[in-house]
């Protein structure tokens, strides 16, 4: 019988809750104070602690953190009321399992209990297996910002915290969700990625729930979503900062209930999906602004994973290089050998502002093109050698870069790929911003 300790001080509730609890076939313990929080875990032994977020004497972060000194893998819940979830955010990434905010249902709790428990006897498992190794396709890399970004992938891999992955058009970010997904428990299950910014609003819910064969004009057979085609693994939401206000609110709402209903049906599909977002806009300024739910971010933002840009990890350009000329040889049926010592130099002086896409797609261009056993720099685009260009990375003022772009756009007669060239940065980052400044026409 799982042993579960409540710690609560309103002793109305612990009371109620407990014999609930108990119905249920738990062995309920309860405290009202967290007094002596270490001792009694250390005696007793529970399988879960569920916890009021705000004690009289301390908070819940300063319980979990006791617990966690204790015994790193016992799972805690916090109970919060609604003031108190970006605190509870903040006990997640510490290392609390979830948290429930009050009021809830029956069924609420007893679903993140049994959760938990699952998580625990998983963990308890795993302890015993061989720790899973990094997929080929990831290259690590020996940077200290990729050091640290592999470091936090592999502490966040095994968890089920969602995970928004923060970085440029580029960087790595869905190479890091595919990694984070390959580590965890899940790996088994599929990996299902959505590109919020391709889907037009009006089919988004059924691209996320499904629908019924004839649930609207258009729909001729019935349609599986990709909450369903993720169940027990991974989904991906891509540029999850271009999704609209209203297919937010659904978001949400599955993520919380853990249940979906597809369009035209009146039943609920239980769904066990774990989240990991990316995004190269800064949300927390689309939240301030409103164009994003300041709950659905705190959903997404369990853990953050920042992919640095190429030109904050130059010291990795090499690495990167040869892992892409391999590739490159592979997928040509080439066979060239590396680079000349010019052709590196200018890799490590260029800003690289397509980031590794941009590195890859010059590495295999340039294998097509060379003739000899090397790359040299006769058969490198000229971007590369081009110097001094007004960068729009540099600016770090907003009025002046949406002048820039509005003075670029006149220049090219609104070609905006053109435009996007002259800025040096890719046209994915050049509507983003046309967006962020409402210049889009
Ligand atoms: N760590 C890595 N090891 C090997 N290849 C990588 C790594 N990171 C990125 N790449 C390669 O770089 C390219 C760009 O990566 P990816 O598509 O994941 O970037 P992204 O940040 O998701 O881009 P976007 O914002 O445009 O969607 C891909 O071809 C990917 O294979």
């Amino acid at each position: 019988m799982p042993k579960i300790l409540l710690i609560e001080d309103d002793v109305a509730f612990s009371k109620m809750l407990a014999s609930f609890l108990t119905k249920k076939g738990y062995l309920v313990s309860t405290d009202f104070n967290a007094r002596n929080i270490s001792r009694t875990i250390k005696e007793t032994g529970f399988d879960l602690v569920l916890t009021d977020m705000r004690l009289p004497e301390k908070d819940g972060i300063a319980v979990l953190d006791e617990i966690k000194a204790v015994d790193r893998q016992l799972p805690v819940v916090l109970m919060t009321g609604y003031a108190d979830v970006p605190t509870a955010v903040k006990a997640m990434k510490k290392g609390a399992f979830d948290y429930i905010s009050k009021p809830f249902r029956q069924d609420e709790v007893l679903s993140i209990i049994s959760r938990a428990l699952e998580q625990k006897s998983k963990l308890r498992a795993e302890e015993k297996l061989p720790a899973k190794k990094l997929p080929e396709t990831f290259v690590p890399g020996t940077s200290a910002e990729s050091l640290k970004l592999h470091e936090h992938i592999q502490l966040v891999a095994p968890t089920d915290m969602s995970v928004l992955i923060r970085g440029e058009s580029g960087t790595g970010k869905e190479v890091v969700a595919k990694t984070i997904h390959m580590l965890s428990n899940r790996s088994d299950r599929n990996f299902v990625a959505v590109d919020c910014g391709a889907i037009p609003k009006e089919i988004a819910a059924s691209e996320f729930f499904g629908h019924l064969k004839g649930a609207f004009t258009g729909a001729i057979d019935n349609k599986t979503g990709s909450f369903v085609a993720a169940d027990r693994g991974t989904i991906f939401l891509d540029e999850v900062g271009n999704l609209s206000y209203e297919i937010q609110v659904q978001l949400l709402r599955a993520l919380q209930e853990r249940k979906i209903k597809p369009i035209g049906s009146n039943e609920t599909i239980d769904v066990d999906v774990r989240v990991l977002a990316a995004t190269n806009e800064n949300l927390e300024e689309a939240v301030e602004k409103g164009h994003f739910r300041e709950d659905l971010f705190h959903r997404l933002n369990e853990f953050s994973v920042i992919v640095p840009g190429l030109c904050d990890r130059r010291q990795d350009i090499g690495i990167f290089a040869d892992h892409f000329l391999r590739s490159a040889n592979a997928s040509l049926g080439r066979n060239i050998k590396g680079f000349s010592p010019e052709v590196l130099q200018l890799f490590n002086e260029y800003r690289w502002p397509g980031n590794l896409r941009e590195l890859q797609n010059v590495i295999k261009r340039s294998v097509l093109l060379s003739r000899g056993e090397q790359i040299t720099k006769e058969v490198l685009p000229p971007v590369l050698f081009e110097k001094g260009k007004k960068v729009i990375k540099e600016l770090f003022n907003e009025e002046e870069e949406r002048r820039l772009i509005v003075e670029t756009l006149k220049q090219t007669g609104n070609n905006k790929s053109r435009a996007a060239q002259l800025l040096n940065i890719d046209r994915k980052t050049l509507y983003n911003k046309l967006k962020k400044y409402d210049l889009i026409s």
